[in-house]
Order: structure tokens, then sequence, then C-alpha cells
């Protein structure tokens, strides 16, 4: 069976700009799939290309089986989308917008049910443009959800929202994906991306450089794990040496009474078991397995990112990250 997204050799100019450089990528019917990138990377453009709302410099592009340049009216009828950045008419309620896109769509949805869904009923009459950033961002998802679509394409859909918000778009995404949709969705918050995603891809300028899993992307970057050991006196050089002759480590350092150690994640027992048999007793030690950022890091190379605001700090990127065994 075809691919619900199909992108070949895609390329998109925009003047001296490469957004996309030769992108190939197949998204499959029934998957969650994320798509990565720094600021710039070049997802939006992507998104756009999807609908026709703006047309590759080169390439092709299949959607559901069809050709967006061909077929956007078609296509558009069967595809959800939360654009980055949707602007809704101030003088027209909730239930009105949802209305015309359930209109447009020639679905027959009860506007009040899709209201509910996102969590903005009892907002359902008020005009939109009174409505708070969060509450646009659900009214836009609600809008998307119309008319049961067979893929919904959502930019950055966690823009805006609380950490309750983030959580039910979670919650929404999954109940498309058991009703049969697809979800393609772009984000650079990467909890959010591995709590929900079955595959990712990775953009940076323009260019793919990863496709995958989480799992197997963490474990082609090695699956480093970070060791802190506690002992009940000062390391000597013994002691950090039996270390580094264990197979796995990659770097030992000592502050006072704590090791620290770089190491793959199935060196670590063999790490206490050493610094035991050299006399010393281990009083505590914790683990921190390579974080989702420093995976993104490692695939960009963009530790000078600009620093994100807004829905960042609805949903803080390290705990998920973090693995603390004791
Ligand atoms: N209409 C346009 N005209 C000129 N350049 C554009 C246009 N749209 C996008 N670009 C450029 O294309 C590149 C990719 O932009 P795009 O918006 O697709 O990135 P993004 O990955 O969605 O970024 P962000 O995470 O910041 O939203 C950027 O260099 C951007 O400046």
């Amino acid at each position: 069976m075809a691919s619900v997204i199909e992108l070949t050799n895609v390329t998109k100019q925009f003047g001296d700009v490469t957004a996309l450089r030769d992108v190939d990528l197949a998204v499959e019917k029934g998957e969650v799939f994320g798509f990565l990138g720094p600021n710039g990377a070049g997802k939006s453009t992507t998104i756009d290309m999807l609908l026709d709302f703006i047309r590759p410099t080169g390439g092709e592009i299949r959607v559901l089986g069809m050709e967006p340049k061909h077929e956007s009216v078609e296509l558009r009828k069967r595809v959800g989308i939360l654009p980055d950045g949707y602007h809704v008419y101030d003088r027209l309620t909730g239930r009105q917008h949802v209305q015309f896109a359930i209109d447009s769509k020639a679905g027959d949805d009860d506007p009040m049910a899709l209201l509910e869904r996102v969590g903005i009923a009892d907002a359902a009459d008020r005009k939109a443009g009174g409505y708070s950033k969060g509450m646009t961002q659900r009214l836009v998802l609600a809008m998307a959800l119309a008319g049961d679509p067979d893929l919904l394409v959502l930019d950055e859909p966690t823009t805006g929202l609380d950490p309750a918000g983030a959580r039910e778009m979670r919650e929404i995404i999954r109940e498309e994906v058991a009703r049969g949709a697809t979800v393609f969705f772009s984000s650079h918050i990467l909890e959010q991306v591995e709590a929900v995603c079955d595959r990712v891809a990775i953009l940076n300028r323009g260019e793919l450089v990863a496709v995958d899993t989480i799992d197997n992307l963490r474990e082609s970057v090695g699956d480093g794990a970070t060791l802190t050991v506690t002992v009940d006196a000062e390391p000597t050089a013994e002691t950090l040496d039996a270390i580094e002759a264990l197979p796995g480590i990659s770097s030992v350092g000592v502050t006072g009474t704590t090791i620290t150690v770089h190491c793959i994640s199935s060196a670590k027992t063999a790490v206490l078991d050493a610094i035991e048999a050299t006399g010393l007793h281990v009083s505590d030690f914790t683990t921190e397995r390579t974080s989702l950022e420093d995976l993104f890091l490692k695939y960009t190379g963009n530790s000078d990112e600009p620093a994100e605001s807004g829905d960042d700090a609805a949903e803080p990127a390290t705990d998920a990250a973090m693995e603390v065994e004791q």
C-alpha cells in the first residue's frame, strides 16, 4: 500500500535561500510521525507544501495518493491541518469557526462535540477574537478534527498550551490514530515527540539528517550514560585506573569524594564493582541516560540554537529525558 505522505527528492528555494534540499520521506498509514528540527530547518515549509499552500521548486510530493498541485481541493477535504500561527476571525464565535470547518469538509460532526473534545465548549458562543492563545490553539485543533480526516498535520501543536492542554493534545493524537488516522506533527519539544511518536525525522538546514524511532536513534549515538558515584573517601589513582581499564568507558572525573563516569549503559554495574574492589565503599550513585536534548544536538550540531519560549515553559524539557536509578 502506498505511503500516506511521500516526498521524493523535494527541494524548495526562496530566492537565494534553500529551505529544503533533496528530501526523501515516506510516512505510512497509522503512524504518528514526528518532524523535528531547530528553528529555520524547513519544517513549516514542508508542511505548507503538503496541501499546496506553497509549491516545491523540484521533486515530487504525494499525499494520500494525490498530487497536491493537481488535487488540492479533494486533498484538503481529507486532511485536518493545524497550521503554524493560524489567524482566527475575531468576530466569529468558536462554534461558527468549527461549523465552517465542518461545512468545508462536507462533514456532519456536531460542532459542540468537537469543542467539548478540545476543552472549550463553555466558550463556544464567545467571539474568537477574545480567546486566549491556548484557547485559540484548541479551537484550531477542533477545526482540524472536523470531518474525521485521514491525515492530521499539526505544526507545533502544543504552542501556547498549558501542561494539561499538552497532555490532552497527546490523548487526542492517540484517539485519532486508534480511529485509523495518520498523524504528522512538527515540534521542537522532544519529550512530547517521544511520548507519542512511532518514528521521527530530524531536519537540519533543509536536509534530512535522520529518520528512525527515537530508541534506535538513541542506540545509534551510543546509548551513553553518566554515572555519578559518591564514595566514603577520596579515590586514589588505583581506583581511577581500575575504572578506566573497563570496556565502554569514555571518561572518568573526580571532585572530592564524587566520581563522574561517562560510559555505555551496560558498563554501570562493572564501574561500581571496580570501585568497591579497590576498597572504597559506594554510599550513593545516580545515572542519567543521554538526554533527548543531547541526541538532538548530536544530529543538528546546533548548540547555539535560539532559546525557545512559551510552550517550552509549559513542559520542562528535562524530566522525561532523565532516568534516575538508585
Ligand atoms: N516565504 C519565505 N520567503 C523567504 N524565505 C523563507 C520563506 N519561508 C521560509 N523561508 C526560509 O526557509 C527556511 C526554512 O523556514 P521554515 O519556516 O520552514 O523553518 P521551520 O523549521 O518551520 O522553523 P521554526 O521552527 O522556526 O518554525 C528559513 O531559512 C526561512 O527563513
